[in-house]
Formats: C-alpha cells, structure tokens, sequence
C-alpha cells in the first residue's frame, strides 16, 4: 500500500470531495461531534476542579503537624491527588479522538482516559479498555460487529475533521460515502513536521500494532521490524496497556523501559505522560548500575571483548583470585609470640567459607571466624595452654581480632572488595588479567588492559556496567558498619558517588518543577519542598524511582528497546532485573552498530528461555518515504544478501540527492533548512568536531552533539549512534564512504543514517560516493 501525499502537513480538514451536498452533511457531522467533545472537556474541566479542592483540602492541613502516620497519610493522599490532577491535565490534547458505530445501533467515543458522568454513565472510553479493542483491530473481513471506525480530528478543543472506515460496506448510505475517507488521520500524522519529540500514535495504532500491544503480558515477546515501522511507539503504547490492563502488579514492580541512550530517552520521554502513565522508569543500559555514569568511549575492539559472555568467568575468577591461599606459609608477629598460618589452615577455612555459597564479602565472616579460632589456638599452645576451654578460647580470639598485624593479615588473605575496585585490580594488572580471562587470547587481554584512574578521573566505560554488575551479585554486600569505617574505600569511588547524588538531586529537582508547573501547584508548593517530600523521602518515592536506586529490584516488565545493540554481557544484567522473565524486545538486526551486538535473538536469548520466547514483526514503514527507502534498501544488502526491506506507507516526490565537493557542506545545510521543522546531519565518528564546527558556524542555532538541545534545535549534528532511534524532516549524510569503512559494522551505520527522514534526504561527498548510492540524484556544486 503506498499512498501519495506530498502535503507535509497534511490536510487540515479531509475533504475528499468538492460536492456541495457532501460538504454540508460534513458540516452537520463535525457540529455534532463539537457537540458532544465539547461535553467532554466540560467533565474533564469538573473533575480537575473537584481534584483541585481535594488536593487543596489536604495541604491545608498543613505540612509538619500530627503524629507521623497523619503525616504520611496526608502526604500520601496529596501525592494522590497531584498525580490524578496531572493525569487530567496530561489528556487535555486530543482528549476524545475515535468513535465506533455498533451494529447494534449504539456508540463509544474512544479516548485517552476513560471518563463518566455522576450516574457513572460511559461518556469515553480509554483506548486500553478491551471494549475499545475494535476501533484498533476491526477491518471489513472481520469487523467485530462494528460498522462504522471515525477518527476525530482536533485543534485544542475545536473538531476539525472527521475521517471514516465504513466496516459494514454493504451498509453504506450516500452520506456515508460522503464522509467516508480511509486513511487521512494516519496520513496526516506521518505527514506532519517533527518537533523534536515523539508523539504518541493512540489516535492511529494500526492493526498489526494493536496485536502487539495487547499481547499477553506473561513470557518474552520480540518485536523485530525495520527502520520506521512504528517498534519504538508501539513498545511505549504496549507499556501503558499493560499499565491499564495489570495495574495492581505493575504498580507494585514497576516497568522499566531501556532506550540506547540519553537523548533518545528524553526524545521518547513525553509519550507516557501524554497517555497519563508517569510511573514508568526510563534508563540506558548503562545507567543500570546506580553510582556509576559511564564516561569513556571504548574501541569497538575492546567493547567486543568486554560484550563476550565469557566475561562472566573472567568476573568469577577474579573474585576467586582474592581468595586465593599464598603459596608460603603467613607469619603474624605479635608482641607476645609469632603465629603462622600454614597452607592447610588457609585452605580448610577458604573451604568454608566457599561451602557456605555466600558472595565473597558475605562469606568473610566465616573464613575469618575459622582462621581466628585456628589462631587462637596456635596462641594458646604458645603461651603453654595445652587444655583451655571454651571460654577462654572466645577471649584470646577476641584479643586476637583487634590486634593491627592479625587484621592486616585477615584484609590481604579474604579482603572486603568493592564491584569498582574488583574491576580497576583486574583490568590494571596484567597477572590477575592472566589469571582470570585464560580463555580469552594474549592480545584480547592486552586490549583489556589499562592505566589505572588518576585522581577524578572517570574511569568507567560502557561496557564495565554489566561487569560491574555481575561482580557485585559475586561480592555481595559489605557490613554497613565496615563500610561506615570507610577507609578502604578509594578517594576516586567515593567522590564518584557524591556526585552522583548530586546530578540526580538535580534531576528530581527539575522533575518536581515539571510536575508542580502540569498540576498548576507552582504557586502553592516548591519545588525543593516537592521533591523531599515526594521524590527523596524513602517512604513517598515513587515505584520507578525506588527502583532506580536499587540494583537488585525486580521489575514486573521490562522493554528493552534497540535490543540488537545489547552485549550478552547486557543481557546478562537485563535478565537478572526481570526474574519472571516478562518482556518485550523490540528491535532490527540489519541497524546492529554494536559490535558486541545480537547476531540472532536466538543467540542472546536462548540462554534465558530457550523456545520460550515468541517473535512478531513488522513490515510497514511509517517514517521513511519510498523514494528513500530504495535507496536505503540497495545498502541493507550489502548487511545481508536476503535481508528485505519494510515496505513504505508513503510517497512525497522528492528524490533524494548527493552532492560535491565537501566545501558546499554549509551552504547545502542553510539550503535544507526545514521551516518549523527539524534537520540532522549526520557525519562518521572520526570527523564529527570537524564537521559540527563547519555546520556551527554556517547555520545560526545549529548544535553539534548529542542531548535535549540537539532535539530542540532546528539543526542538529550528530554521530549515527546518537541518532539511532531519532527522526527528523531532513537528513543530511556526509562522507557516506567514511561511515561504510571506519567501522566493522559500517553497512548496518549507514543503513540507520539513511532512514532517520521523514521527508527529504541528502548526502554530501568529497571522497567517492560508495557503489550502494548510485541510485542518488547527483549533482557537482561549482
Ligand atoms: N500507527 C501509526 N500512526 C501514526 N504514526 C505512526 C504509526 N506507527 C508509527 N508511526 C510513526 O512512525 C515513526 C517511526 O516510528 P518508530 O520510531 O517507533 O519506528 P522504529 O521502528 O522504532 O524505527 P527505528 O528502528 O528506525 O528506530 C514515528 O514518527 C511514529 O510516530
């Protein structure tokens, strides 16, 4: 199905015909649903008014009073209410958007949220609600006893088109066909200028989506489909369905969706919300790992390495290496006398320890418990104690647990290890790399290794987080009365973590601004007091943000979302947050630019739930014109020879073009400028401050790199793994050649670049054009 709609904003008002008659029976239609959309807003301004007083009524009892079970029960009612309060404000655009005519006569508006009058009379019904179910999946061959779907198209509160799939055809009348205009509402989203953010798509869902939406929530479901075909928008769709459909024992575990990176999460961040869902937590892969914000950029090389799932041995048997028993004999001089710890006490306690399948930290006790009796014996003996009881053994073992030289000892034969120091003793240490990561080869351990970190140095990359994590599920906790002491804990970790606390004060700081400005309670609360009390207390934390804070939560769904790029190191960590093993997968082979990535979903998640995993796909591109996806398909087959394409929904006209040499880079940018819209060009890793600062300079407001600013700017410069997952109106590829070559996974990083567009695409070349781009229009700027 291709449909031919060269209007990027698509039409305003749908009519398809210029028949007089036609057009006032429109009209008669569109007063009518005024009419009753209208009714609709009056409700939802009542009950944020009667919201409102109740929130109202309970800050009045102010804030500091009562016992503290009032306390928390007030602030527990007035979290409430705000939340209720920002979920009827969320709503307010496009609030009503669908109607579905029954065969038996009756009608249901199909909404945002469900709303009723005092009488509980349905006046609309949430798009979640299974009643609500035909509006998505109804078609003509199986029309679920609807005979007629209207899409309501609104601006603010006003309706401005209404746009019909007659469902029962042989039902039609002469006004029906009058009304009746298939596809305008979907054309007319695709169609629209981008602003930088997603939207959601609740008025639109299209019916292979909807299947996947409501899919059942138990076991793991993938979704693979190509560029554009709608996986991001119908993972989130599938989170506030899920959200509705199981609220009890998702509220309870949360729902945690993984994007793969930053300014993708805050790209997408806005569609929950806007379907009223805000307790959802949104993470990197690497930010899983609380404490820890990567900053270092890794050879793909050494990601590839650190990716393999072998690494989780290496982790094993670097921990283990801590335990190990010195070859020679340990000699504890004391005032009194010199104690020895020969092989075989060593290895009796470290068996110990080892049986009791505690983590390394946790088993300490025994190992040291075995080690202190051993000694105090040996004490005993020297001081001429043949036969002592109990008791006095207890004595001398306590005697011998503070003496300097005894805990000395304790620390090197089993020290209390941190996850951080655990990784930085192994990857700076050529020895413990030998001994722990035999099975990797000489030169993959010398490209593991590395100069230790300097003084506030950030030290962690990417790849480090699910080490990070495996050997934390190894160490196990330290004794928070040892850890108080804190002296072994390095400076570095310890200024690491206090500026963690303070980036996410900071973070809840602008959220708790967000929400008080939504809900209108700027006035009355700030947002400093907000966040302590909502965001920071213990008690009044949201499900998401507790769960943030706690590596070992289990979540009751997980999306992860661009999974093809995820290590089986990743996976490792994902899995072990999801216990019961419910999630959805979403995401393309053919894009893999990881080179740690999934070469199969059967690869990276047979481990887990072999054959107990269920794929869907998705064929239609709603993003990517026609004209461009030919081109892009010519580069999808140099990723695989048998790879296919998805199939565009649409074409706009505009061919896309490449032009020379490289000088005209500016020049071209400033030309493409979409009015009202967005443009991103797009250049290879290895030169993008070189290209940002020219496009920098060219276009005024333009912003090189990644983050909120380069979603909001008009022109933005990015890398392909920045833009992996964004779209834009235009896109501008540069050094196309240089994208295909600088990295192992160069066909699959072009193929991404070349299908961001939701218009018009263009390449700027001053090396050779590569042979996958013939098909470009070409043209030699003088
Ligand atoms: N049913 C729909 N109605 C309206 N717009 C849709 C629909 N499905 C998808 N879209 C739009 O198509 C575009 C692409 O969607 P999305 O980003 O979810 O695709 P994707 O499969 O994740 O792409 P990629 O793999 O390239 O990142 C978005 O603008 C989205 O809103």
């Amino acid at each position: 199905m291709v449909c031919h709609n060269n209007q990027p904003n698509g039409p305003e008002y749908p009519i398809t015909s210029n028949d007089n008659g036609a057009t006032a029976t429109r009209q008669i239609e569109l007063a009518k649903e005024q009419e009753y959309v209208s009714g609709l807003y009056e409700r939802l301004d009542l009950l944020r008014v009667r919201t409102q007083r109740q929130l109202d009524g309970v800050l009045a009892q102010g804030g500091s009073g009562g016992t503290h079970q009032n306390r928390s029960e007030r602030d527990s009612f007035a979290g409430m209410y705000a939340e209720r309060l920002g979920r009827l404000w969320a709503v307010e655009n496009g609030l009503c958007f669908g109607r579905l005519d029954n065969a038996d006569d009756t009608s249901l508006y199909i909404g945002r949220i469900g709303l009723a009058d005092d009488e509980q009379r349905r006046l609309l019904i949430d798009w979640r609600a299974p009643v609500a179910q035909p509006f998505y999946g109804a078609t003509p061959a199986a029309s679920m006893g609807v005979t007629r779907r209207r899409h309501l198209q609104t601006k603010g509160r006003k309706v401005i088109g209404v746009d019909d799939d007659l469902l029962d055809l042989d039902s039609l009348t002469d006004e029906d066909v009058a009304t009746l205009n298939g596809e305008a509402a979907l054309l007319a989203s695709i169609g629209a200028k981008r602003t930088g953010r997603m939207r959601d798509i609740v008025a639109t869902i299209q019916s292979e989506q909807d299947r996947i939406i409501r899919s059942d929530l138990n076991g793991v479901l993938v979704v693979q489909g190509g560029p554009g075909t709608g996986k991001t928008v119908v993972a989130l769709h599938r989170a506030a369905y899920l959200l509705y459909t199981h609220r009890e024992k998702l509220a309870r575990r949360g729902v945690l969706i993984l994007g793969p990176n930053l300014t993708f999460l805050r790209y997408i961040e806005q569609v929950l919300p806007s379907l009223g869902e805000t307790d959802v937590l949104l993470s990197t892969v690497s930010e899983l790992y609380p404490g820890v914000v990567p900053g270092v950029r890794e050879r793909p090389e050494v990601a590839a390495i650190k990716g393999d799932v072998r690494m989780a041995q290496v982790v094993e048997r670097a921990v283990r290496e801590r335990q190990r028993v010195p070859r020679k004999p340990v000699e504890i001089r004391l005032d009194k006398y010199t104690l020895k710890l020969d092989g075989n006490i060593l290895e009796a306690a470290r068996n110990r320890a080892a049986r009791s399948k505690r983590a390394h930290n946790e088993a300490r006790s025994i190992f040291v418990r075995h080690l202190l009796n051993a000694l105090a014996r040996q004490a005993a003996r020297q001081l001429g104690r043949g036969m002592i009881d109990e008791d006095e053994l207890a004595d001398i073992r306590e005697d011998l647990r503070t003496e300097r030289p005894v805990k000395a000892a304790l620390n090197r034969l089993w020290p209390y290890v941190t996850p951080q120091q655990l990784l930085i003793g192994l990857f700076t240490s050529r020895e413990r790399l030998d001994y722990a990561a035999g099975e990797f080869g000489e030169a993959e351990r010398e490209l593991m290794l590395r100069e230790p970190p300097r003084k506030g140095e950030n030290w962690w990359a990417e790849s480090d987080v699910p080490l990070l994590d495996e050997a934390a599920e190894l160490l196990g906790d330290i004794d928070p009365g040892v850890l108080r002491a804190g002296a072994w804990i390095a400076e570095e970790e310890q200024a690491a973590s206090r500026a963690a606390a303070l980036d996410e004060r900071q973070h809840q700081l602008a959220y708790a601004k967000e929400v008080l400005e939504m809900t209108g309670l700027s006035d009355i609360m700030d947002a400093e007091k907000f966040a302590s009390r909502h965001l920071n207390d213990d008690v009044y934390l949201t499900t998401a943000e507790r769960a943030a804070a706690d590596r070992t939560w289990a979540f009751g769904h997980i999306i992860v979302d661009e999974a093809q790029e995820l290590s089986a190191m990743d996976w490792r960590m994902v899995m072990r947050r999801c216990p019961t093993r419910s999630m959805t997968i979403v995401g393309d082979l053919a894009q893999t630019g990881s080179s740690a990535g999934a070469p199969s979903w059967g690869r990276m998640l047979d481990p887990y739930v072999a054959g107990r995993w269920r794929e869907e796909h998705l064929s239609v591109n709603y993003r990517t014109p026609a004209e461009l996806m030919v081109v892009a398909a010519d580069v999808l087959a140099l990723i695989g020879p048998g790879l296919v394409a998805p199939t565009s929904v649409r074409e706009t006209g505009a061919r896309p073009w490449a032009v020379s040499p490289l000088e005209s880079l500016g020049d071209v940018v400033k030309a493409e400028i979409v009015e009202g819209g967005r443009l991103v060009v797009i250049v290879p890793e290895s030169r993008v401050e070189e290209f940002g600062q020219i496009v920098v300079r060219s276009v005024d407001g333009a912003v090189a790199g990644p983050g909120t600013k380069a979603l909001d700017a008009q022109v933005a410069v990015l890398t392909v793994a920045e833009a992996k997952g964004l779209e834009f109106d235009a896109v501008i590829v540069v050094e196309p050649e240089l994208i295909l070559s600088e990295s192992p996974r160069g066909a699959s990083d072009l193929y991404v670049a070349l299908t961001r567009a939701t218009q018009r695409l263009g390449v700027v070349h001053g090396g050779s054009l590569p042979e996958a781009l013939a098909r470009l229009e070409r043209h030699r700027i003088t």
